[in-house]
């Protein structure tokens, strides 16, 4: 028998149609996120319980720090700098400008303090796209922009190995959990190969974050849960179960990053569905799981 004192709570009960991009905040004590369709930024004082949104004027589909203040955001198709204080945007570079049903999707930054994120074709309805249509982006500190690969039908959950030498990566609709080498001097990737499919059950795989033990968190769309996974030998090693159907992403935060933070969307489930998950949209807090994440990067442009 295992020792569980997994708890999980709804921190905030924000009906945000797609929550994602959870990011712990130390300097604040806070958890930001995003609702991509509402176009917000939003940052949650896990202190006070306070929220604090600003508006963008298009889909911001990721937030993350930046080492020299203020924060960086996608929205729609442009990398952008985000001054909290002023609620100033200024654009740092723009991708896929050929394609004009595109979007930014789910973003992070690397250990080097280079901005990733992937665009995918603007959702009909969740999961509901003209595929192929992405493509996976990095912005450097200098604020020149790399493509790494297009072909993507929606660009997702990404993250790198404790040591650095590998990339993980998700196109929700390869049902996939991906590796690549990384090259932390010079960005580069290389030798894809799938780590983990999907089964059934899971649906479709979203966000995604590591613990420090390198073990792999995804949030599952559709499947009402996050799976940590053993990217080496390929094997699911828990479920944790939510309340809510649409989890997006996760990541870890609070004290020592010792918490979870999942986000979740109520977009796309019908009157009678959200009778039975109220909290839908929610941001959720989950204790108790034993180990710990790390940090977020902040972008070094
Ligand atoms: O936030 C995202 O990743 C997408 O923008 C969302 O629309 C859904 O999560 C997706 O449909 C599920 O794969
Ligand atoms: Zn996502």
């Amino acid at each position: 028998m295992t020792m569980s004192s997994i708890k999980i709570e709804c921190v905030l009960p924000e009906h945000c149609r797609c929550g994602e991009s959870p990011v712990w905040e130390e300097a604040s004590n806070s958890l930001l996120f995003v609702d991509i369709p509402a176009k917000r930024v939003c940052q949650w004082d896990s202190l006070t319980k306070q929220v604090q949104r600003v508006t963008m004027d298009a889909p911001v589909s990721s937030v993350a720090l930046r080492q020299s203040g203020g924060y960086v955001v996608t929205i729609g198709t442009k990398f952008c700098a985000l001054n909290w204080k002023n609620q100033s945007v200024v654009v740092l570079a723009s991708v896929d400008q050929d394609k004009k049903n595109n979007r930014f999707n789910d973003g992070k930054v690397d250990p080097a303090g280079r901005y990733f994120a992937g665009t995918m074709a603007e959702e009909t309805a969740p999961a509901v796209l003209e595929r192929h249509q992405g493509a996976l982006y990095s912005l450097f500190p200098d604020h020149h922009v790399k493509k790494y690969f297009d072909q993507v039908d929606i660009s997702n959950g990404l993250d790198w190995s404790m040591d650095h030498k590998i990339f993980y990566y998700i196109d929700s609709l390869s049902y996939s959990v991906d590796a690549f080498d990384y090259d932390l001097q010079t960005g580069k990737i290389s030798n894809r190969r799938s780590v983990y499919k999907l089964e059934k059950d899971e649906q479709i795989p979203d966000g995604m974050c590591i613990d420090t033990e390198g073990k792999l968190w995804v949030a599952c769309y559709n499947g009402g849960r996050v799976i940590r996974l053993d990217p080496v030998t390929g094997k699911r090693l828990q479920t944790v179960k939510l309340p809510v159907d649409k989890t997006t992403s996760c990541c870890f935060g609070g004290k020592d990053y010792s918490e979870m933070y999942v986000t979740c969307a109520r977009d796309g489930i019908d009157p009678q569905g959200l009778l039975k998950q109220p909290e839908a949209g929610g941001i959720f807090k989950i204790t108790g799981l034993g180990v710990k994440g790390i940090a977020p990067y902040p972008y070094a442009g």
